[in-house]
């Protein structure tokens, strides 16, 4: 079933054209991750979905409604993620959870948000108190209320520390397992591979690749690497590494990229049987990373620009 279905959505501002033609679907009960550089359009596509934006053309389903002409239904429907909208800084956690629930029909239960959202304990903190990672947690609380079916988070981990990046992993994880269809943003690209059951790649007005992170990977054409302990006969050159495989070795590693693991796999073991090198010290098997599928694809797309948390990784830059 999908929850969200975009055809040939567009979008101008003024004369400038963000959005050309961008097709992609949310199925239901899925985390979907939209990537892209800065100025991509994420945000942009987000609050059309929302309904808070007029899209210039294309079409547009969210949920079976058209956000454009049914916003306010819609919006009964998703949960938004709003930040610091002006909350009461005495009121306390729980106290400022019922007020947001008393504005639905079919609130969802205050322990319940409370548990999901991991603030079980923080029930009676005063919001002024929170640190930054809780009140994030208390926004998604709060876009939680109405027990919405669908949730858009916009960067939701975005300047958070490790810890709390972990705890609000958590709490994207306790929605999923709700049944939760989620539409995330981000930069950071270990999160759209550690929740997102699907990503799409926005980049010069169009979705360039959508599917799994290892559909992704496969469309970068980012290979597998495996790596294992060079053999002592292989350092001293008596014995050549498998004339099938191309091997390098640096230092005493020897490593191998291929587009097919098992297969160079199997082929290593059976060199290193027949020449009686027992079994491979220190074998590994490296999958590409949506890292490195990210970079890839970005780097040979049209409009090329990174986005900013992996600038540094790639220029040698720190923050
Ligand atoms: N209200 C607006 N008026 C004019 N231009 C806009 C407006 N909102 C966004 N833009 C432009 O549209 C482009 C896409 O912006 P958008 O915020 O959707 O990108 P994004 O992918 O979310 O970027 P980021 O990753 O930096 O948040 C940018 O070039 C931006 O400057």
């Amino acid at each position: 079933m999908t929850a969200i279905e975009v055809r040939g959505l567009t979008m101008s501002y003024a004369d400038r054209q963000v959005l050309k033609g961008v097709d992609f679907e949310v199925r239901r009960g899925e985390v979907f991750c939209l990537l892209g550089p800065n100025g991509a359009g994420k945000t942009t596509t987000v609050e059309i979905l929302e309904g808070f934006r007029q899209r210039t053309g294309g079409d547009v389903r969210v949920l079976g409604m058209d956000p454009a002409a049914q916003s306010a239904r819609l919006r009964e429907r998703i949960g938004i993620v709003l930040q610091e909208c002006g909350f009461p800084r005495q009121a306390r956690v729980g106290e400022l959870i019922n007020m947001w629930r008393a504005y639905y029909p079919k609130p969802r239960a205050l322990d319940d948000l409370l548990n999901v959202v991991e603030l079980t304990e923080d029930r009676n903190t005063q919001v002024r108190r929170l640190s930054g990672g809780q009140r994030r947690r208390l926004d998604l609380a709060l876009a939680l209320a109405g027990d919405p079916d669908l949730i858009f988070l916009d960067e939701p981990t975005t300047g958070f520390d490790p810890e709390s990046r972990r705890r609000c992993w958590a709490a994207i994880e306790n929605l999923r397992s709700l049944g939760k269809t989620i539409v995330l943003t981000t930069h950071y690209l270990d999160e759209a591979e550690r929740l997102a059951d699907r990503v799409a790649i926005l980049q010069a007005g169009q979705i360039q690749v959508a599917g799994t992170v290892r559909h992704v990977a496969r469309e970068a054409g980012v290979p597998t690497t495996i790596k294992f302990t060079a053999p002592e006969r292989v350092l001293d050159g008596t014995l050549p590494p498998p004339r099938c495989l191309d091997v390098v070795v640096t230092g005493d590693v020897a490593v191998c990229h291929t587009d097919c693991a098992s297969a160079a796999v199997r082929e290593l073991l059976s060199w290193a049987a027949a020449n009686d090198l027992g079994d491979l010290d220190g074998l590994s098997v490296e999958t590409p990373t949506l890292e490195d599928a990210y970079l890839q694809l970005v780097s040979s797309l049209p409009g090329r620009r990174l986005p900013e948390a992996l600038e540094p990784l790639v220029t040698g830059g720190t923050h």
